[in-house]
């Protein structure tokens, strides 16, 4: 509530973003605020959807090159023709995109300029852009997800948007939606989706008509499924969807994250892809080759170099490694620990018999 307050410096609204976002949290969950007698926010007081959007900002941080739509690659702008083709004809009857794009490819740009170029017209469009909730929506502070805007999805597959609400109509405005992350969402989500869009814009066309950009990368994350099989993973997925070949599909390749290293893009592209041979024929795993590779001693002494001390510990907590593993990352933050100047302690962790906590005297 406190972020909340401090961020809207008002009362009211500030407990209604938090009545939401603890609506939010509970509606991804299967529960309602109602099952825990907690009152419904006020709608009146929140704030419009687009607003404090983490994503929005990302795209819009984005979009800020996005005047110089010579800069999108070809790949890019093949997309960004087609889906502004289809926003300006009424009569395009193909109204639904996927791309498909490794990180780096460029996605959250081309999105950006496609907003960009549709709010900055001289009849501005307006744009709804959000990305899977979970995971990807709290990684993006507060971002705006698929319940935050279509409402709750449930198993027997009914939105909780009215024809009258705000959301409806913010809906039937949207000259574009963006769904990010695509690929994490459940194949279900996409048929609520669609009947929902067809509800509220009064048509049987494919999600009612709108243009739809959907975009992700098969190589991340696939949806979530409970105790699932690869196999349930895999059928869950809107490839599976029969929405699926409703979509025209386009792929972006080439990664403008790593620049010039072409080796190091068609590598990534490769292991992506899983085009690296199996070591030994075990599947999934690869080997990386040694230049890629860092020893963690040089890597620590990157992040934390040698002279650091608690005089300018404000200056080094900013600082993080990433480990895959909770075992690497005790091993990494054990060395970084012996760097720190003071006498250590050791606190145990009640219930956690193998948990300690280490720090050092004055950290
Ligand atoms: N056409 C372009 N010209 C120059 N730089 C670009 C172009 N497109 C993207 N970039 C830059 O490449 C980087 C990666 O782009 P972007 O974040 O859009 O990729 P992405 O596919 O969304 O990646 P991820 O899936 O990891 O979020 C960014 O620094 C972006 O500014």
């Amino acid at each position: 509530m406190e972020d909340f307050n401090w961020r809207l410096q008002d009362v009211d609204r500030a407990r209604a973003a938090c009545l939401a976002a603890i609506e939010d949290l509970l509606r991804a969950q299967g529960k309602s605020p109602v099952d825990y007698g907690l009152p419904l926010a006020d709608p009146r007081l929140l704030e419009p959807l687009q607003q404090d959007d983490a994503l929005f900002r990302e795209i819009d941080a984005a979009a800020r090159w996005a005047p110089q739509v010579e800069a999108l690659n070809a790949e890019q702008r093949t997309v960004y023709d087609r889906v502004m083709a289809t926003v300006d004809d009424p009569r395009e009857v193909s109204r639904t995109f996927f791309v498909d794009g490794p990180g780096g490819t460029g996605k959250t740009t081309l999105y950006g300029y496609l907003i960009w170029s549709l709010r900055h017209r001289p009849q501005p469009l307006e744009v709804l852009c959000f990305a899977y909730t979970g995971i990807a929506a709290s990684l993006m502070d507060g971002g705006m997800t698929v319940h935050s805007t279509f409402g709750t999805l449930t198993e027997d597959s009914t939105s909780t948007v009215t024809m009258q609400s705000e959301r409806a109509q913010k809906i039937r405005n949207a000259a574009l939606i963006v769904w990010d992350e695509a690929l994490m969402s459940p194949g279900l989500q996409l048929t609520v989706v669609d009947r929902l869009l067809r509800d509220v814009m009064v048509s049987e066309l494919p999600f009612g008509g709108k243009t739809m950009l959907f975009a992700g990368d098969f190589r991340q994350i696939l949806p979530v499924v409970r105790r699932g099989t690869r196999a349930d993973i895999v059928m869950s997925s809107i490839k599976e969807n029969g929405l699926w070949s409703v979509m025209e599909r386009f792929n972006l390749v080439q990664n403008m994250r790593a620049g010039n290293d072409a080796d190091f893009a068609s590598w990534l592209l490769r292991l992506g892809n899983g085009q690296l041979p199996a070591v030994d024929g075990v599947p999934d795993i690869v080997q990386i080759p040694r230049e890629m590779v860092c020893d963690v001693a040089d890597l620590i002494d990157f992040v934390y170099p040698q002279e650091m001390s608690l005089a300018n510990v404000e200056e080094f907590a900013r600082r993080v490694i990433l480990c895959p593993t909770n075992e690497e990352c005790g091993d990494v933050n054990g060395d970084v620990l012996e760097r720190v100047d003071g006498r250590e302690m050791t606190i145990g962790i009640p219930k956690k018999s193998d948990h300690v906590l280490r720090i050092r005297h004055q950290c």
